[in-house]
């Protein structure tokens, strides 16, 4: 697929609104000087969660896949003061980078980062009576998204959104023989949420300066 178009036009809409301001374009030069992997959420995809973010009205949210905090600022952003975001990161590198860019945003008294597996940190929040959250951002690793969605659910209320990226994979999840654990993850996931009755869910097609993918979108009743 020729991206070149969608690219482009995405830069456009960024120009008019999504600009990055010095902590954000700092948190994405801090993958590059950490050796980290550029897979953050795009300049328009973090104005657009921070527009889900203030939509529903968020005071709590809760972040699977921190990376360096690049989604976890647009979202913060959206805070009232005595908001709180927590982001759970597997990797401590990750989180060390992303306690440095969080602290960078003026944002370290609303996030706090969790760091360990989330399938593992899941059960905690929940066992020590954390959310309900209003919004759920899940964007770890992709094999096990039905689990986290599972998870997500018992930490909400009616009306939590819950926001899952990644689910389209270039296209790849129309393929059922496909084996890439990510595809095979993904299908698992938008299966289970075609078939979910707790929720209300649809998915976007995302295109632009990142590879062609998908954004699940669930609210919970
Ligand atoms: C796609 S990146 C997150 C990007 C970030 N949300 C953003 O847009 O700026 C995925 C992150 O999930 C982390 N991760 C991978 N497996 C995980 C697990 N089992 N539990 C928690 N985090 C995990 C990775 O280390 C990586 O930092």
């Amino acid at each position: 697929m020729n991206n070149q178009i969608f690219e482009s036009v995405d830069h456009y809409i960024g120009d008019l609104l999504g600009q990055e301001d010095d902590a954000l374009l700092a948190a994405t030069h801090s993958l590059a000087e950490a050796g980290m992997p550029a897979i953050s959420v795009s300049p328009n995809q973090g104005k657009f969660l921070q527009l889900l973010a203030q939509l529903c009205n968020a005071k709590n949210i809760l972040e699977l896949g921190t990376l360096a905090g690049y989604s976890t600022i647009w979202m913060a952003r959206a805070l009232p003061k005595d908001g709180k975001l927590i982001t759970v990161e597997y990797d401590p590198k990750h989180a060390a980078v992303a306690q440095n860019n969080i602290k960078r945003a003026g944002l370290t008294s609303q996030v706090e980062i969790r760091t360990g597996k989330a399938i593992e940190i899941l059960p905690q929040l929940a066992e020590a009576g954390a959310g309900p959250f209003d919004m759920i951002f899940i964007d770890a690793d992709k094999p096990p998204y039905t689990e986290y969605f599972q998870w997500a659910l018992r930490l909400s209320r009616p009306g939590t959104l819950i926001v899952a990226d990644n689910v389209i994979r270039d296209g790849k999840v129309l393929d059922e023989n496909n084996t890439e654990p990510a595809v095979q993850g993904a299908r698992r996931f938008n299966a289970m949420l075609g078939a979910n009755a707790a929720v209300s869910a649809t998915i976007l097609q995302m295109v632009g300066v990142k590879e062609y993918d998908g954004m699940a979108l669930a609210i919970v009743k």
